[in-house]
C-alpha cells in the first residue's frame, strides 16, 4: 500500500510537460529570492527546535510559553548567522508561528519608519533593530476597530511638564486585539486623539513604554494583559493579543509621532502640508504584504489538496482492481484547479502590489501624493479580495481531501484557524472594499466631467466602447484571446460601477445613497478588484518567460483563472450584458478542456512553490505521497493513545458499564 503511493507521485512527477525548477524561480520572482527562500526552509526545517507537529495538543500556557522559546531561537539563530534582513524575515516566515516578533517587525518598526521623523527614527530604530526593546501596533479598541476616527484614547499635551497624557476614559476605550501586547511587548505604537490647548486635533501615533526593562513588570497607571484563547487549536493562540488600559499616563513630547503633525513646546499643532490620510499609512503597508501572503497560504493548502488527490482513489475499479485517482473526477478538478490558478494569481498581483507601493513610495517621498487614493484602493481592495478567496479556498481544500481533511493531521484545520482573521485584521474586508467602491464612484463621477482615469482605473476611459461593447467570442477558443477576456472583465466592471454612480444620485445625498447601495458597491469593488488581478496575470503571461514549458503551463492557468470568474459570477456578466447565454457556455467548454490541460502537470504545478514537509505539515501532503503510514503514525502519537485504557475508565466507564449489566440482569 505505501509503496503505491509513493508510485503515484512519482508518476505524477514523470508527466510533466515544463520544466520544474525554472518554474520555481517563476513563483519565486527570482534566481536570489528562491536561493535565500529554499536555504531558509531547509535552515528551519531541519531544527529540532522548530518543531510544530505538537502543536494542537498543547494547552494555551505551554503553547504559549513554546512560542517564546522558538521566537529566542530565532533571534539567537538569526544573530550566529549574521542573517541579512530579507534572510531573517524569511526564516521568520518558515518557523510558521504567529508571535509578538510579526507585529514587533511587522508593524512596530514601519509605524516608527513611516510616521517619526528622522530624529525620532534615529533614536528608536537602533533599539528595535537590536532588540532591545519589543514593540507593538495598538490601534483597535474594545468599541471601536473599523472606525479609526471613532477612537477614544485621548493624548492630551500638558504644556506645564512638556509631555502628553495618555489615558482611556471608558472600558471602550481600552486597547483590544493588539499582536505581542498581552504579555510580550515592552513599547508600543498607540493610537489616540490628539487634544491640545482644549481642542482635538485628530488621530494620531504615540510611542508608550509598557513595561519595565529591568523585571517586565508593567509601569505605573498600565494595567495589561492577554484578552483570551481564540478560534481553533494552536492556531493564532501562540499570539499573546492583548488589551491595555492607560491611566493618566504620561510620556514625553517627544514620543509623539511627528512626522506629519508637530506639537511645539507651546502646545501649537502645526499640520505638515500633506494629506491627513498618510497616518493611515502603516496599515497601507501591511495590506500589501497581506495579499503577498494570500499567496503562500492558499497555494500551501492547495498543495496538500493537489498531492493527496493523487494518492487517494475511489471508485472506477473492476473486480477489485486499481481505483480511479480523486484528482481524475471532473468535479475535484473543477474546485480545485481554480485554486491552484488563483495562488499563481495572487502571487503575481502581490509582486505587482510590492512594486506600485515602492512606486507612490518614492512619490510620497517627493511631496507627489496623487497617487495615493489608488494605492489606497488597491491595497485596500486585493487585501479584501485575496484573503476572503483564500480563507474560502483553505476549506474547500479540507473538503476535498474528504475525510482526513478534518484532522490535524492533514494540517488544514490549523491552516484555517490561523488564516481566516486575515479577512478581519488590517481592515474588515467589507468595510475595505466600500472604500474601493468609494474611488470607483469618484471616478466614475471625474470622468462625467471630463477627467481622464489613471492606473488600474485606466481601462475606464474607454467609457463609450464599454458601455456599448458585446463579446465576440463564438467558439470556445476564443476566450483563450487575452482581448476577449479583458473586455468582458473591463465592461462588466465598469458597467457596475457606473450603475452604482447613476442610482446613488437617485437619493437625496451621496451618503443616503451610498449606505443603501452598499451591497451593488461591494459587488462593483469586487468586479474591478478582479479587473486588477485578471490583468496583471494576462500581462505576466505576455512576458518572456524562461524554461521549457513554463509559459504554456502559466497561460493554462491564467485562463482557468479568468473563465472560473466568468462561470463563478455568470449571474453579473449576463445581467451587464457584457455576454450571452451561449457565450457563457463556450467559456464553460474551454474551463473543462483548460482542466484536462492542467491534470498531468498538476503535482508539479505544486512542487513548483519547493515547500518542505516542515512548512507543510501535513501528512496528506507529503512530498513523497506517503500518505496512509504517516497519518497512522501520528495518530498513534496523539496524547489519548499515551495509554491503552483511557484515563477516567476508573472513574467513569466502568461504573456505567456495571450500572448497565445491573440494568440488563433485571
Ligand atoms: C512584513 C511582515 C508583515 C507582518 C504583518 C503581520 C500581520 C499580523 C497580523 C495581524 C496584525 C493586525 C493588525 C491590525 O489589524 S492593526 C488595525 C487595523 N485597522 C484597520 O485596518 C482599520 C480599518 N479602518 C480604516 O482604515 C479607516 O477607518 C477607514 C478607511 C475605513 C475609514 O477611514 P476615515 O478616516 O473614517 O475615512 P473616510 O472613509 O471618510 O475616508 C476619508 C478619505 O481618506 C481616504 N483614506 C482612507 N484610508 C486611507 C489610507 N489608508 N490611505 C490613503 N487614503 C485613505 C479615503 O479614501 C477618503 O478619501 P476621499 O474619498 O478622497 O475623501
Ligand atoms: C487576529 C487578529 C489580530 C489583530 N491584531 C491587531 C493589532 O495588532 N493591532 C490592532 O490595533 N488591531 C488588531 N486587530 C484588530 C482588527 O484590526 C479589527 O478587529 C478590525 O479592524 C475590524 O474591526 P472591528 O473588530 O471593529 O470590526 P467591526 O467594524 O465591529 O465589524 C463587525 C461587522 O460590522 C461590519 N461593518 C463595520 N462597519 C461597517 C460599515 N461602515 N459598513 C458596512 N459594514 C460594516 C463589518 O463588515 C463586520 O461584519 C486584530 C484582529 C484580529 C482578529
Amino acid at each position: 500500500m505505501v509503496v503505491a503511493s509513493v508510485d503515484n507521485l512519482a508518476d505524477e512527477r514523470s508527466k510533466a510537460q515544463f520544466d520544474v525548477g525554472a518554474m520555481k524561480i517563476v513563483w519565486a520572482g527570482s534566481k536570489h529570492v528562491f536561493d535565500v527562500t529554499d536555504r531558509m526552509a531547509r535552515i528551519v526545517a531541519s531544527d529540532p527546535e522548530f518543531r510544530k507537529d505538537n502543536r494542537t495538543t498543547l494547552g494555551r500556557k505551554e503553547l504559549f510559553k513554546n512560542t517564546l522559546r522558538k521566537m529566542a531561537h530565532v533571534v539567537k539563530r538569526a544573530n550566529e548567522l549574521r542573517l541579512t534582513e530579507e534572510e531573517a524575515s524569511k526564516l521568520r516566515f518558515f518557523v510558521d508561528e504567529p508571535g509578538y516578533l510579526d507585529l514587533h517587525w511587522g508593524m512596530f518598526v514601519p509605524a516608527i519608519k513611516g510616521q517619526g521623523t528622522e530624529e525620532q527614527q534615529e533614536k528608536w530604530l537602533p533599539l528595535a533593530s537590536r532588540m532591545e526593546i519589543i514593540g507593538c501596533y495598538a490601534q483597535t479598541e474594545l468599541g471601536h476597530g473599523s472606525n479609526v476616527q471613532g477612537l477614544e484614547t485621548t493624548a492630551t499635551f500638558d504644556p506645564k511638564t512638556d509631555e502628553f497624557i495618555i489615558h482611556s476614559p471608558s472600558l471602550t476605550s481600552y486597547k483590544w486585539w493588539p499582536g505581542g501586547l498581552g504579555k510580550v511587548s515592552t513599547h508600543v505604537v498607540v493610537y489616540a486623539r490628539l487634544v491640545s490647548g482644549g481642542q482635538e486635533h485628530g488621530i494620531y501615533g504615540f510611542i508608550v513604554q509598557l513595561r519595565s526593562l529591568d523585571d517586565h513588570t508593567p509601569l505605573p497607571g498600565i494595567i495589561i494583559g492577554d484578552i483570551g484563547t481564540k478560534f481553533g487549536s494552536g492556531a493564532y493562540n501562540t499570539m499573546d493579543n492583548g488589551f491595555v488600559c492607560f491611566n493618566r499616563v504620561r510620556i514625553p513630547r517627544n514620543h509623539m509621532l511627528m512626522r506629519f503633525c508637530q506639537v511645539t513646546r507651546e502646545g501649537n499643532v502645526c499640520l505638515s502640508d500633506v494629506p491627513k490620510q498618510m497616518v493611515y499609512g502603516t496599515m497601507v503597508y501591511v495590506r500589501q504584504t497581506i495579499v503577498s501572503d494570500a499567496s503562500w497560504a492558499l497555494s500551501r493548502a492547495v498543495c496538500i489538496a493537489v498531492r493527496y488527490s493523487a494518492i487517494r482513489r475511489q471508485f472506477g475499479s473492476q473486480d477489485r482492481g486499481i481505483e480511479t485517482q480523486v484528482l481524475d473526477y471532473k468535479t475535484q478538478q473543477s474546485r480545485l484547479f481554480p485554486l491552484l490558478a488563483s495562488a499563481y494569481a495572487f502571487r503575481f498581483v502581490g509582486e505587482w502590489l510590492k512594486w506600485l507601493y515602492a512606486d507612490v513610495t518614492e512619490r510620497l517621498q517627493a511631496n507627489d501624493f496623487s497617487t495615493l487614493p489608488e494605492a489606497h484602493a488597491c491595497t485596500a481592495g486585493l487585501k479584501s479580495l485575496t484573503t476572503s478567496v483564500t480563507a474560502d479556498a483553505i476549506e474547500e481544500c479540507r473538503k476535498l481531501c474528504g475525510g482526513h481533511g478534518y484532522l490535524c493531521s492533514s494540517g488544514l484545520p490549523e491552516l484555517f484557524a490561523v488564516y481566516v482573521p486575515a479577512c478581519t485584521y488590517e481592515g474588515d474586508n467589507v468595510v475595505l472594499l466600500l472604500q474601493v467602491a468609494r474611488f470607483l464612484v469618484k471616478t466614475v463621477s471625474r470622468l462625467a466631467a471630463g477627467k481622464k482615469p489613471v492606473g488600474t482605473t485606466t481601462y475606464m476611459g474607454n467609457a463609450e466602447h464599454l458601455m456599448q461593447c458585446k463579446s465576440s467570442a463564438s467558439s470556445p477558443e476564443d476566450w483563450l484571446k487575452p482581448s476577449v477576456v479583458l473586455e468582458a472583465f473591463e465592461a462588466r466592471a465598469f458597467r457596475l460601477a457606473v450603475a452604482c454612480a447613476r442610482d446613488i444620485s437617485k437619493f437625496s445625498t451621496p451618503e443616503a445613497g451610498f449606505a443603501e447601495l452598499s451591497i451593488d458597491l461591494v459587488e462593483a469593488a469586487i468586479a474591478h478588484c478582479e479587473v486588477i488581478v485578471v490583468s496583471r496575470f494576462i500581462e505576466k503571461v505576455q512576458q518572456d518567460i524562461p524554461g521549457d514549458g513554463v509559459k504554456e503551463q502559466l497561460q493554462i492557468l491564467c485562463f482557468i483563472y479568468a473563465l472560473h470568474l466568468i462561470h463563478k459570477h455568470s449571474g453579473e456578466f449576463l445581467s451587464t450584458g457584457c455576454i450571452t447565454p451561449e457565450q457563457a457556455t463556450l467559456a464553460n467548454e474551454q474551463l473543462r478542456t483548460l482542466y484536462g490541460q492542467v491534470r498531468p502537470n498538476a503535482v508539479s504545478l505544486v512542487d513548483a512553490f519547493n515547500y518542505t514537509d516542515h512548512y507543510l505539515g501535513s501528512a496528506l501532503g507529503r512530498y513523497d505521497g506517503n500518505v496512509y503510514a504517516t497519518l497512522y503514525a501520528q495518530a498513534l502519537r496523539d496524547p489519548l493513545n499515551d495509554t491503552v485504557v483511557p484515563d477516567g475508565y476508573e472513574e467513569f466507564i466502568r461504573p456505567v458499564l456495571k450500572q448497565t449489566m445491573r440494568l440488563s440482569r433485571l
